[in-house]
This record gives structure tokens, C-alpha cells and sequence, in this order.
């Protein structure tokens, strides 16, 4: 896939289709491992989505296929109308390790995207600057990483993999290393910034009140070998709330995938919070 040559303000989330789309590690081996059962997603542009499953459940196999970083065994995957072959480039990715480099200061890292992507530096800058602002992280811009908290670092990698203003963002637990405090700081940033853009988001995470908060739709997955077990359209306006754990519809979906949960064995003995009506 070619990256797209449209400019930062032009450019709309792409949308992603997924059809039959398997993992098995391994097939030549003695012992093949299956990672993911067939999947299928129709993802509109735009859309932000959610994958959350147990851990080991193929979410991030699943990801990496879409991105183009791992080969898929069946099944086809197509982001912006284009067949997935190889890395696809008009995308942002971030994982749940920062992976910012030490001897780089923030701004440095986050200019990376343009060196790499040989992308025009001044442009880039410019609105690397105002993502900066943006999250209110001026002061930090010149910093090394080591000289930064972790909530500040999770930032700057968020800054970093926004900055080109890709079609798609592919999020992998990204705040799984921060405090709760944090946490909330930097999904209400996400939120504003997505609605700014509105780039097609793949969220993974284990967290069922970020799944909630954040998502337009979430697909809720089976322990391994995953495979997609309900997909719940989260009808809830926007901005949504930090509280948003109180109110009576928040209780009514993150219910609806703990029941899965209890139901597939991943949570046991636990009360479950019963939904308001
Ligand atoms: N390269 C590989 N070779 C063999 N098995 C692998 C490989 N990569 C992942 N797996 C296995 O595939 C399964 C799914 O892994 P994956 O990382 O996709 O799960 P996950 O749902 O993202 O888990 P977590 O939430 O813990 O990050 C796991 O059992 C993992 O050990």
C-alpha cells in the first residue's frame, strides 16, 4: 500500500474490512498453535472501536495482521479499499511501552515521523507544537524522556503517533502502565483529539469502562483461541464523561460484556454490578 499524498487537514479515517481472517502459529511445526479463530469486522471510517478480550486471546495478533506487521493464515483484510500485503504506512501506532527513544528529547521523537517518513519537517513541527499545547505538555517539548512521568511520556508517544494525522490509529493497551488518575487524563485527551480528526481507531484493551468511554462499537472476544463473541454498539453522546462509570447506561453495556466474561469462564465469583434500567 502507498501512503496517501493528501494533506494533514484533508485527510478522513479509512475504513477497514476484515473477512475470515485466522491465525495459527507454527503450521509447519509439530505443533501448530491456534491463536485466532475466523473473524470478521467491517469497520467504517471514522469508527472508533474496541477489541477487549482476556489476555492471550489473539487481540494483538489480530492487530498486527490488520497493520500488515504479521502474515494472516486465512481470510482478507483491506484498509482504505487496499488489500493488506505488507505494513501498511498511513497509519499510527502505539503500544502500551512509551518506546520513546532516551537520548532524543520529546520533540525529537516526535519528529521522527517526519525524518522516517520523509514528510515536510516544517509542517510537521508546526503541528507537533500544537498537539503539544494541545495536551498542555509545552514545557516538556524539550525534555528527555527520563526527565518526564510516565503519564507525560504515554503522551508524547500519543503525539508522536498522531502528528502525521494517519487515516488509522492502532492503539495496543496504550495506557496499561499508568495510574487510574492518568489514565483518565490521557482518554479524555485521546477523545478530543480523535473527534478533531476523526481517524479510524482500533483500541485494544482489558479495561471495560475505557472500552466504553471511548468506543463507538466494541467487540468482545473469547478467551484462546479468540474469536468474536458479541459486538455492542455504544450508543452514549460525546464528550463522555470522566464519571462516566456512575451513570445508569455505562452500567448497561460494561454489564452486558461481564456477563460474556462470567459466561466464558474468565471471571468467576465475582457480583457482578447489575444494570440500572
Ligand atoms: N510469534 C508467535 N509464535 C507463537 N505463538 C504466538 C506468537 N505470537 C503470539 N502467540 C500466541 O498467540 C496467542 C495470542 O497472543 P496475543 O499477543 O495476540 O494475545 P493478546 O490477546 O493480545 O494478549 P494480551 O492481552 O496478554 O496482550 C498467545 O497464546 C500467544 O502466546
Amino acid at each position: 500500500m502507498t501512503a496517501r499524498t493528501t494533506t494533514a487537514a484533508t485527510r478522513t479515517g479509512a475504513p477497514i474490512s476484515i473477512e475470515s481472517v485466522s491465525k495459527t502459529f507454527g503450521l509447519d511445526s509439530p505443533n501448530p498453535f491456534e491463536a485466532l479463530k475466523p473473524v470478521d469486522m467491517n469497520i467504517k471510517p471514522g469508527e472508533f472501536i474496541s477489541i477487549v478480550g482476556p489476555s492471550g486471546c489473539g487481540k494483538s495478533t489480530l492487530m498486527l495482521m490488520v497493520a500488515g506487521l504479521l502474515d494472516r493464515t486465512t481470510g482478507d483484510i483491506r484498509v482504505g479499499g487496499e488489500v493488506v500485503k505488507r505494513p501498511i504506512t498511513d497509519v499510527g501506532i502505539a503500544f502500551q511501552d512509551h518506546l520513546l527513544l532516551e537520548f532524543r528529547t520529546a520533540i525529537d521523537n516526535v519528529m521522527l515521523q517526519a525524518t522516517i517518513r520523509g514528510l515536510p519537517e516544517r509542517e510537521i513541527r508546526s503541528r507537533a507544537e500544537q498537539l503539544f499545547e494541545r495536551l498542555r505538555l509545552t514545557k516538556a517539548m524539550k525534555k528527555y524522556p527520563r526527565q518526564l512521568s510516565g503519564g507525560m511520556r504515554q503522551r508524547v508517544s500519543l503525539i508522536r503517533t498522531l502528528v502525521h494525522n494517519p487515516s488509522v490509529l492502532m492503539l495496543d493497551e496504550p495506557f496499561g502502565a499508568l495510574d487510574a488518575l492518568t489514565r483518565l487524563q490521557v482518554r479524555t485527551d485521546l477523545e478530543a483529539l480523535w473527534m478533531e480528526r476523526r481517524p479510524t481507531v482500533l483500541f485494544i484493551t482489558h479495561s471495560v469502562e475505557e472500552a466504553v468511554g471511548l468506543s463507538d462499537r466494541i467487540f468482545v472476544m473469547s478467551p484462546s483461541p479468540g474469536e468474536i463473541v458479541d459486538e455492542i454498539v455504544v450508543d452514549l453522546p460525546r464528550p463522555r464523561p470522566i464519571a462516566l462509570g456512575e451513570s445508569p447506561e455505562f452500567g448497561k453495556y460494561a454489564d452486558r460484556i461481564y456477563q460474556h466474561f462470567e459466561r466464558l469462564g474468565v471471571l468467576h465469583g465475582i457480583e457482578l454490578p447489575k444494570a440500572q434500567s
